[in-house]
């Protein structure tokens, strides 16, 4: 049971056989395995996981395609006193991309004020939608989180790790460029947080390979990306690859994705175990608090490497 790779970006199926996702079972030690490298390697890899139906999927493409279609003056109102969690919208630089984020979704009332705040009466069809959405890419990334854990041997770091996470979900549009000439909708970045799930209708989305070269995500229907942020990154004293990502426009479709990210609580520092850090893996990342580092970003997107410049030790 090997991996699959697809245009590079390797492929990981959950769904073969529900034993394999029964912790100690050995298509769970082999699922482990291959979670591992694929996030040492790549920092990124595709999953199949179909307890999301395909219905649910579409449902939440048609809510977020009407979410967009809100007056700017409404979705404004999206505001959030943490850097990239509000609404994101027609920047001059990057004027392809539209974003909204919704603070902790998978709790109903928090997914409930986001749809009451967009519409005036409310939307409780996709609020359920956009609620049971969350849980279930909230499931997988606990499954995923787990097992990267486990293959680290610091199994037992991960009930207080998952406790004391937060999670933004994103919704995100791309407006066709109506050009064969690729344009930028999203820069090169690396994402800050834990682990990325995400979710997109069609192609765009370029990750940088560790040689250097640009991979073609290619969307595929049940398919989640899988992304390591820079917390994750950091606490695993860089075992985990942060891959650099972005989003290329072509043609005349515009493009809608989602994704969830688990963040590190703010109280929490993101603290690498000493299990992991040895004379062949000095510390390279002092404790952080999630938050402040992203307020640190914010103020200082021009830095190559943000995260080494506010917490890295020696010279990394
Ligand atoms: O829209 C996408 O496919 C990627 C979004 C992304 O990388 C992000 O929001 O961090
Ligand atoms: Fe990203």
């Amino acid at each position: 049971m090997g991996m699959i790779f697809e245009s590079g970006i390797k492929f990981i199926d959950f769904s073969k056989d529900p034993n394999d996702l029964v912790e100690g079972s050995e298509g769970w030690k082999n699922l482990c395995k291959q979670v591992k490298e694929a996030c040492e390697s790549h920092g990124c890899f595709q999953v199949v996981y179909d307890k999301v139906p395909a219905t649910l999927h579409d449902e939440m493409f048609k809510g977020v395609k009407d979410l967009f279609d809100v007056r700017d003056e409404t979705k404004q109102k999206n505001i959030s006193c943490k850097p990239c969690h509000g609404y994101i919208g027609k920047d001059s630089n990057f004027p392809l991309l539209e974003s909204l984020g919704i603070e902790n979704a998978p709790i109903l009332d928090k997914a409930r004020a986001f749809t009451d705040l967009m519409w005036p009466n409310g939307n409780p069809s996709f609020c359920e939608t956009l609620n049971s959405m969350s849980i279930m890419m909230k499931e997988l990334e606990g499954i995923i989180r787990k097992m990267i854990f486990e293959s680290l041997g610091v199994k037992e770091y991960c009930n207080t790790n998952i406790k004391d996470s937060d999670y933004i979900f994103r919704v995100m549009k791309y407006k066709a460029p109506f050009s064969d000439h690729p344009t930028i909708g999203l820069p090169t970045h690396t994402d800050k947080n834990i682990l990325t799930i995400l979710y997109e209708d069609i192609q765009g989305l370029e990750v940088l390979s560790k040689e250097g070269k640009w991979i073609q995500v290619v969307p595929k229907q049940g398919k989640f990306l899988v992304i390591v942020g820079e917390s994750l990154m950091a606490w695993s004293n860089g075992r985990m690859h942060a891959p650099k990502h972005r989003v290329m426009m072509t043609g005349e479709k515009d493009r809608y994705s989602y994704s969830q990210f688990s963040t590190p609580n703010e109280l929490v520092y993101v603290e690498t175990p000493k299990e992991l850090v040895d004379e062949d893996h000095p510390l390279l990342y002092r404790p952080f608090k999630f938050l402040e580092y992203l307020r640190y970003f914010d103020a200082n997107m021009h830095l190559a490497n943000p995260l080494a410049t506010y917490v890295g030790v020696g010279k990394v």
